[in-house]
């Protein structure tokens, strides 16, 4: 097994990392802290994950980032391999978040999975890994200081040695139970023969014939009560039908004698219902008579010729034709009156409908003409307010007769005067600053002239040339002077002016709204002459209209009295149809009683023949009676002579005999017998049970005695193959600690050399003693600090032979991996560490990983990896010094 490529993201000091290893030596070197061993320690977690860390899955990830991610790929009894990691921190936990082993065959998921996968291409796991393959930073003693049986399960452990006491335990396992099953079942056969002697005692054929003859016995007696009693009852049933003959008979008798009474009694009834009939009869005879006497009466209330349906039905139809006459004619009186009526009503609803209609204009005319006098007063009003603006109005063109302009222009007479006065006022404002200037001006002069300067220039002057430049000036002054006067007065005259043309213009705007306020009067003027009119008219319209209405209202009323007369006489023609009608109904009744009395009367005569015929059928019924009485009579006599009173009394005496014979053998003497068969019967098939349940017994002997035989060989076997495993262990520990003992011994000569030690000794326990050349012994814990680093070198590389060798390159072991090997050893030890790798090489090593400084070890590299940690960033990375470039690598180191 190879590792060809590992890269790392974030695993450590590592930001992004990446490197190929080869075949042969690799050397890591870099200063301390730079990040070798975490290198190393990448692989070796890539393969066994958190089993690999001596902290926890937090430290991987480099502090203050999220995620490592970690590929290994590696090459392995020829297929390709790839595992994929990425941790991920979240909070202060980390969690494996991505785990995956890609090979030739298969792709495997999850870190257990993985790691179990790893372990069983590796054919170790992550203990045996570092016991073996991973040489750690300062794991110098581990071994040394391990007990012979940590070593002892450590080393069998790696040559799978630990497999055979597996299975000798196994074995021994499987021995127990077969131990327990053997003893169980012996104890069973132990029990079945016991069963079976018991059983043999009893003597159970001997006793099955005795119960058998004795059992034949009562069978018989059984047989013979059951004859005697079966006879018995034949005599019984006998005697019973005697009795049950007589017993017929003595019934037949009583019903005869019973019948005969009955019939007596039928006939006695008859004859009194016949009598019955006979009085009712005669009854209905003088009821009809007087019926007819009745009727005779109702037809001579009638017109009616005879008592007769025909005549009854001539008279009917009379009445019917009568009828329909009167109700048509009652039927068209109806309709007229209810006409006439509802015209008359029609005519009185119009002619109070018109006469509210009159009502209604007259009292609008009303209202029309209050609204007349209204509007007339307004009027009057009205026209005084005209005539009091017009003289307003008047009175102010009186005021613009004198006035420089019309009524109509004041407005702009008074801004004209405004700006004549605000000029004048300017003129005025300027004149008087011209003034005071020229005022100024003259009183420097006078100073100057004063203090005997020139006036003009200021210089000192002798004579007086410019004192007429003092009297100019005083003369500016003057006129402006004057002309301050006439501008004030002219301001003044302006400002009157314009007062006056403000009193035009006021008086102007008072009249424009008072004109305003005239035309606004006359319009309602107008307005209020034509409401006076023309509601006055309307008025007049109304009322001539609601005299129209009432004189129509009239007419109305009186057509509608018209027709309520009409009316009535055609009413009073409906109740005279209606007492005809009624009449006719009277006249229907008295046909209709004369009806009822015919059919009474026929009723009474049908009643009478039905009864007389009645009583005829009894008469007949009766004798017939009278025959069949002499019949029963007749039976009766023969019955009684047939029935024997001493023949009844021998049969009840032979019947009760047989009773009691069959009451004794029943109840007492044949259940006894029966039980006593029964018991017998139950006896004997007790002891047939026994004989075969010991027949059964003997045959279960049989087969339980073949089982434990079995048993016993196979318990036989089991410890054998026990013991064998146990022995087989035993023998190829022996083997293996002969080898390790000589490849121990070839390595720590090669590496140390030392004249001192003659060998190291491993004993079957896997104890190690080191002998000095005058034959004491010594314990590895007393060797020097750096011979304990070789001797522990020496039984690693002794151990990876070992396994090496063993295993025959069938699963080729992981890549040597050694951290810092040299830190206890001196320049000639680590020579001889050079060439113990070259050794290793020779013997079939394929790689090689080495962390050290040491030069000469840097030397003997195949290949040079050179790891620098940036001091400003704190993080790691890794590059490969290829070899041409080695020494100068080194001489910059
Ligand atoms: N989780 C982490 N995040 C960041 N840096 C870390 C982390 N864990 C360890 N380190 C840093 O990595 C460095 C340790 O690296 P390593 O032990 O590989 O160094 P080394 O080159 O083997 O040193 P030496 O020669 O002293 O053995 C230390 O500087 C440490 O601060
Ligand atoms: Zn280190």
């Amino acid at each position: 097994m190879r590792f060809t490529h590992i890269a790392l993201q974030n695993f450590k000091p590592y930001e992004d990392a990446e490197l190929d290893l080869r075949d042969g030596v690799t050397v890591i070197h870099g200063v301390n802290g730079s990040g070798k061993s975490s290198l190393l320690e990448a692989c070796f977690f890539a393969l066994y994950g958190s089993k690999a860390l001596d902290g926890t899955l937090e430290d991987v990830v480099t502090t203050g980032e999220d995620d490592a991610e970690i590929t290994l790929e590696f090459v392995h009894a020829g297929g390709q391999y790839r595992i994929d990691r990425r941790v991920r921190v979240s909070g202060d936990r980390a969690t494996t978040a991505k785990c995956v082993l890609e090979g030739p065959d298969e792709t495997i998921e999850g870190a257990r999975n993985v790691r179990k996968a790893v372990a069983s291409l590796l054919r170790m796991d992550n203990e045996a890994f570092v016991n073996c393959a991973y040489v750690q930073q300062g794991e110098v003693n581990k071994l040394i200081n391990a007990t012979p049986a940590q070593r002892q399960d450590m080393i069998d452990g790696l040559l799978q040695l630990g497999k055979l006491e597996t299975y000798r335990e196994r074995a021994g396992d499987a021995r127990l139970g077969v131990e327990d099953v053997l003893t169980s079942k012996r104890s069973v056969l132990e029990d079945v023969e016991s069963q079976i002697e018991a059983k043999e005692d009893e003597n159970l054929h001997s006793r099955l014939n005795a119960l058998e003859s004795e059992l034949s016995e009562v069978t018989s007696k059984i047989e013979r009560y059951e004859d005697q009693r079966d006879k018995a009852r034949q005599t019984l049933e006998a005697a019973q039908s005697t009795l049950d003959e007589h017993e017929e008979k003595r019934e037949r008798l009583a019903e005869v004698e019973s019948a005969i009474d009955e019939l007596k009694a039928k006939i006695a009834d008859d004859e009194t219902t016949r009598d019955r009939l006979t009085e009712r009869i005669r009854e209905l005879d003088e009821n009809v008579d007087e019926l007819d006497d009745d009727i005779e009466a109702a037809v001579s209330k009638t017109d009616l010729d005879e008592a007769s349906d025909d005549a009854l039905a001539a008279a009917r139809e009379t009445l019917d034709d009568r009828e329909a006459e009167i109700r048509e004619e009652l039927s068209e009186a109806r309709t007229k009156a209810q006409a006439l009526t509802t015209q008359a009503d029609r005519l009185k609803e119009r002619a109070e409908d018109l006469e509210s209609r009159a009502k209604e204009k007259r009292e609008s005319a009303e209202e029309d003409e209050a609204a007349a006098g209204d509007a007339a007063a307004d009027l009057d009003e009205l026209r005084e307010t005209q005539a009091d603006i017009e003289s307003s109005l008047a009175s102010i063109d009186e005021t613009f007769e004198d006035a420089p302009v019309d009524r109509g222009d004041a407005a702009d007479l008074l801004a004209e005067r405004r700006d004549t006065l605000s000029e004048t006022r300017e003129s005025l404002a300027e004149t008087e600053t011209e003034l005071k200037n020229a005022r100024e001006r003259l009183a420097e002069a006078r100073e100057l002239r004063d203090a005997g300067k020139c006036p003009e220039c200021g210089q000192p002057v002798d004579g007086s040339p410019h004192v007429d430049a003092i009297a100019e000036r005083e003369a500016a002054v003057e006129s402006l002077e004057a002309n301050c006067e006439s501008l004030e007065s002219k301001v003044e005259s302006c400002r009157s002016a314009v007062e006056a043309a403000k009193q035009l213009e006021e008086a102007e705007s008072r009249a424009a709204s008072l004109e305003d306020r005239l035309s606004l009067a006359e319009e309602r003027i107008a307005d209020r002459e034509e409401t006076v009119e023309s509601r006055r008219d309307a008025a007049e319209t109304k009322r001539e209209e609601a005299t129209e209405l009432e004189a129509d209202a009239e007419e109305k009323r009186e057509a509608a009295a018209t027709q309520a007369d009409r009316a009535a006489t055609v009413k009073e023609t409906v109740t005279a149809l209606e007492s005809d009608l009624e009449a006719l109904s009277d006249r229907r009744d008295d046909l209709d009683r004369v009806e009822s009395l015919l059919d009474d009367r026929e009723a009474a005569i049908d009643d009478r023949d039905r009864l007389r015929e009645k009583r005829e059928t009894l008469a007949e019924v009766n004798d017939e009676r009278r025959e069949h009485l002499q019949d029963r009579r007749d039976r009766r006599a023969e019955l009684r002579e047939a029935v024997d009173e001493d023949a009844v009394e021998d049969a009840r005496s032979r019947k009760q005999k047989a009773e009691s014979y069959i009451g004794q053998v029943e109840s007492d003497v044949l259940p006894d017998l029966r039980e006593k068969r029964d018991d017998l019967q139950s006896k004997i098939g007790g002891v047939k049970a026994d004989l075969e349940r010991l027949s059964e017994l003997r045959e279960r002997r049989e087969e339980l005695a073949e089982r434990v035989d079995a048993l016993q060989s196979l318990h036989d076997e089991v410890t054998d193959l026990e013991s064998t495993y146990g022995d087989l262990r035993a023998e190829l520990r022996q083997r293996n600690v002969e080898i390790l003992e000589r490849m121990l011994n070839e390595t720590f000569d090669l590496v140390y050399g030392n004249d001192a030690y003659s060998r190291i000794r491993l004993d079957g326990e896997y104890g190690l003693t080191v002998f000095q050349k005058d034959g004491t012994a010594l314990q590895p814990e007393q060797l020097s600090g750096g011979e304990r680093a070789l001797f522990n070198l020496s039984l690693r590389c002794a151990i990876y032979r070992l396994l090496a060798e063993g295993i025959d390159g069938a699963a080729p072991l992981p890549p040597l991996i050694l951290d810092e090997p040299t830190v206890f050893l001196d320049d000639g030890h680590v020579s001889r560490l050079v060439d113990l790798v070259e050794e290793m090489q020779r013997r079939g090593v394929k790689q090689i990983l080495i962390v050290s400084h040491d030069d000469e070890l840097v030397g003997a590299a195949d290949d040079l990896v050179r790891v620098e940690k940036n001091p400003t960033t704190n993080r790691s990375s890794v590059e490969r010094t290829d070899a041409p470039d080695l020494q100068s690598a080194l001489a910059d180191d």
